[in-house]
């Protein structure tokens, strides 16, 4: 019964709730008969209880990503090249480049590292853990969207234009 809860996002009010699809019981609150240790890997992330309520924080993501910036970028300037002139067409099409070559995690976190505009090539394009609020929109609303594992198509920020890789 209790492998069957899970943690939706109330589109409505915008805050988690659980969720059982098996009985199909919604509730605010965790559900009694699961344990603390249980809520948590549901949440995902730290789950933080206060009184009698209790709030889920936002289950944290974690991404490496490959950005290529453009004339048009925020700060048009980065480890490899301090004035970059390029235009966001030409750095689309180097990205769709990229995106021929990526096979597997291995090779995406190699070409991070050669080519990403971002300081965290140094780390393979490594970002760490986020949650939402921390990044640009459409790059927190790609990565939330993709599973461990995939790759994202091309996302624009103000940055520049990114592959993203959802590591966690
Ligand atoms: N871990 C965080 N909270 N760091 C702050 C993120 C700020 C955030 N950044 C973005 O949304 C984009 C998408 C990913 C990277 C990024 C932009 C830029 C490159 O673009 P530029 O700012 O020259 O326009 N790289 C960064 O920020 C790096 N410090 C990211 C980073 C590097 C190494 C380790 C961890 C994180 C924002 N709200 O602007």
């Amino acid at each position: 019964m209790s492998s069957s809860w899970q943690i939706k996002m109330s589109t409505s009010r915008g805050v988690p709730y659980f969720f059982n699809s098996e009985t199909k019981e919604s509730s605010w609150k965790p559900p009694a008969g699961l344990s603390q240790e249980q809520i948590e890997s549901l949440a995902g992330a730290e789950y933080l209880s206060g009184g009698g309520a209790s709030v889920v924080a936002d289950p944290k993501v974690r991404a490496s990503h490959l950005l290529v910036k453009h004339k048009d970028s925020r700060r048009p300037s980065s480890w490899k090249e301090s004035n970059i002139t390029r235009t966001k067409e030409e750095a689309i099409e180097i990205l769709r480049g990229y995106q021929t070559q990526i096979k597997d995690s291995e090779t995406f976190s190699t070409l991070a590292e050669k080519h990403s505009d971002c300081s965290s090539h140094s780390n393979h394009g490594d970002l760490g853990w986020f949650q939402r609020g921390q990044m640009q929109k459409p790059f927190e609303d790609a990565t939330y969207a993709l599973q461990v594992g995939h790759i994202s198509d091309i996302v624009s920020t103000d940055s520049g234009v990114h592959l993203i890789m959802r590591t966690g």
